[in-house]
């Protein structure tokens, strides 16, 4: 007996905790979690309308307490748990969204019912699928739980909405299509069996009927003359379980407020007494129906408990699993704050390192930057155009001015080497931009590969926007090494360069210099040389140049790789750190902040678990005391 009890109770204490959590069974989509609710076994009230639902529900407790009315009365799931109390203790009901209030007026229930439906559904006769949870506590009853469901119905009425008829049989449908939901399929016998709802439904989703408890009605208001036997003994329409025939009160009775003590002795009197169904009198009535519920259900109850308990340890599993994956809760207090960012500070350089230095993809496009695209940008430099034969003699001459110079054009090769060099500037600045860029990607990356940083937006943003605060500034100060390298190549020349070059003879060194001399004194400066002067100028600046351009193309990354790369694994959060220690408490939390979506989720999580771990322990202390 104690098992029974214990039994029906723990899975009434589970029943109540999911719906808390609003697991009432039908959870979709993809954050769904498993639905422990719909692994319990439970036992769903069903039939068309005006079959005698109520009056089933209100005999086997014994108490008038259930709405009644025209049109559909009850329109979200009533889970109605009995506790058999000691005898001589007083009846009460308890809603679950009313813990604190014991009610002992059951006229009192009943408008509560009602309240509280309209609270969900308005009082527009929609309908809701989120149950109301009475317990009711008295030594009239056994201990048994059952939903009571909107009675299944043919035609919406007026006021209704048109899908109501759909709505009503898909949510009673959630219910008995479940495997471990036990259906009492009411059926009244002033009506053809065959055209029951709730035997047609009970068939499609039990066909073999071993789920399906037949109730047949109103026996009593059979034809004189005529008896529900084929029914009650299964010849009509075989179950597994034997039919339990039934009467209520009438209409009648219901009006003169009969007692409901009183109705189930008359119940009892007329098995007891009736021709018909005398030798079945004692598997009829509300009160054998309410025992024969009880003991199934504690029979299934007990035989599902292994695969009850193999669900919740999944579900254990799985919810741990997730909860780390999002990380635990953040701490309230500053300190344990600061040390949560630093450590994610720690965990996001070094996957940014890794990038750079290998492991990660990412580090070698700097080294990209530095083999190709500095190298192609310097052979793309226009020193042709600079170098041309033209503008060799035009700034050659100008150097000089009005007086010719005398050995060689000093000025002129200065003035063709400085403008050259002003040509690297180019090149130089842009690959600090692209090493600039490849580490602005890399931090992007590296934030988005951290872990441990996915569930704070905030701080992600401000290690961000700092990390690139940072990475400006080294770009600034690799610019101005760039530069100060091209500066310097133009403010002293390699003399030793031009030393080692074949002297030239100059002045009319060269033959038709001398013919043209001969044959008319040179009237113009720039005639007194011939092209191959010039072209010899040209190609020893070329040459000049090109070897500052070998130089710089292996100092330039020398530079960038000094002011940013290795600042940036030195120094790249400095600037944040800065900023966070000029931060009190209330900012530090701010940082972070996580996304509310995710912090729901985490408390969903945790509430689940919660949950499954308590119905692991009540069932663990329950079930083994057999
Ligand atoms: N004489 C007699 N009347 C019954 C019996 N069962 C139900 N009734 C009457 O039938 C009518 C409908 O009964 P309910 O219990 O309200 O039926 P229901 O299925 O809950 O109806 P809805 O909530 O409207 O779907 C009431 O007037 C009851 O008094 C019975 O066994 N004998």
């Amino acid at each position: 007996m104690t098992t029974m009890e214990s039994l029906i109770g723990l899975v009434n204490r589970i029943q109540r905790a999911c719906t808390v959590l609003g697991d009432y069974g039908g959870g979709t989509g993809d954050n769904a979690f498993n639905s422990l609710w719909e692994a319990l076994p439970t036992v769903a009230v069903v039939g068309g309308q005006s079959s005698g639902k109520s009056s089933v529900l209100e005999s086997i407790v014994g108490r008038d307490f259930l709405p009644r009315g025209s049109g559909i009365v009850t329109r979200r799931p009533l889970v109605l748990q009995l506790h058999k109390t000691e005898e001589g203790t007083e009846e009460y009901a308890e809603f679950l969204h009313l813990p604190k209030r014991q009610f002992t007026d059951f006229a009192l229930v009943r408008k509560e019912i009602q309240d509280e439906t309209d609270r969900i559904t308005g009082k527009s006769k929609q309908i809701s699928p989120v149950p109301i949870h009475l317990s009711i506590f008295s030594p009239n009853v056994v201990n048994l739980t059952l939903v009571d469901l909107p009675g299944l119905t043919k035609v919406a009425v007026e006021g209704q909405p048109e899908t109501i008829v759909e709505d009503i049989e898909s949510m009673v449908r959630t219910y008995v299509d479940k495997p471990n939901c036990i259906i009492l399929a009411i059926s009244p016998a002033n009506q053809d069996i065959a055209t029951s709802d709730a035997i047609k439904l009970a068939k499609e989703v039990d066909p073999t009927g071993e789920r399906t408890f037949g109730v047949l009605t109103k026996l009593d208001l059979m034809d004189k003359g005529t008896n529900a036997l084929d029914v009650l003994e299964g010849r009509s329409y075989r179950l597994q379980h034997p039919w339990v025939g039934i009467v209520n009160r009438s209409q009648a009775d219901i009006n003169r407020n009969a007692d409901m003590m009183l109705a189930r002795r008359k119940e009892r009197d007329y098995f007891d007494t009736s021709p018909d169904y005398g030798h079945l009198a004692s598997k009829m009535g509300s009160e054998y129906l309410a025992k024969l519920l009880s003991k199934h259900l504690e029979s299934v109850i007990r035989s599902r408990i292994p695969s009850i308990l193999s669900l919740i340890n999944k579900s254990i599993d799985e919810l741990e699993r997730e909860l780390d994956k999002m990380g635990r809760p953040v701490a309230v207090d500053a300190g344990a704050q600061l040390y949560t960012i630093l450590e994610m500070c720690r965990a996001f350089d070094k996957v940014f390192k890794e990038h750079l230095d290998g492991g990660r993809p990412g580090g070698d496009r700097i080294y990209g930057v530095f083999d190709n695209q500095l190298p192609a940008a310097l052979k793309k430099l226009p020193f042709d155009r600079h170098l041309s034969l033209q503008s060799v003699k035009r700034i050659v001459s100008e150097a000089d001015g009005y007086q010719p110079h005398l050995i060689a054009p000093e000025q002129g090769y200065r003035r063709l080497i400085e403008g050259a060099l002003g040509y690297f500037r180019g090149p130089a600045e842009a690959s600090v931009d692209a090493v600039h860029f490849v580490l602005k990607e890399l931090v992007r990356k590296s934030i988005a590969e951290t872990q441990d940083l996915k569930r704070f937006p905030s701080l992600q943003a401000e290690l961000a926007a700092a990390a690139n605060t940072s990475l400006e500034k080294f770009r600034e100060e690799s610019k101005k090494s760039v530069i100060r390298l091209v500066e310097m190549e133009s403010a002293y020349l390699t003399a030793e360069f031009f030393r080692k070059l074949p002297q030239e003879m100059e002045r009319p060194a060269i033959t038709n210099s001398k013919n043209q001399t001969a044959a008319s004194p040179s009237p113009a400066t720039q005639d007194q040389y011939g092209e191959g002067h010039f072209r010899r100028i040209a190609s020893n600046v070329s040459a000049y140049v090109s070897m500052v351009s070998d130089t710089l193309r292996n100092t330039i990354p020398k530079a960038c790789v000094y002011c940013q790369v290795r600042q940036a694994k030195l120094a790249l959060l400095n600037y944040f750190y800065s900023q966070i220690s000029k931060r009190e408490g209330k900012q530090l939390g701010e940082l972070l902040d996580e996304d509310p979506a995710l912090m729901g989720r985490r408390l969903e999580c945790a509430q689940r678990l919660e949950l499954y771990k308590k119905a692991r322990d009540e069932i663990d202390a329950v079930a083994w005391v057999r």
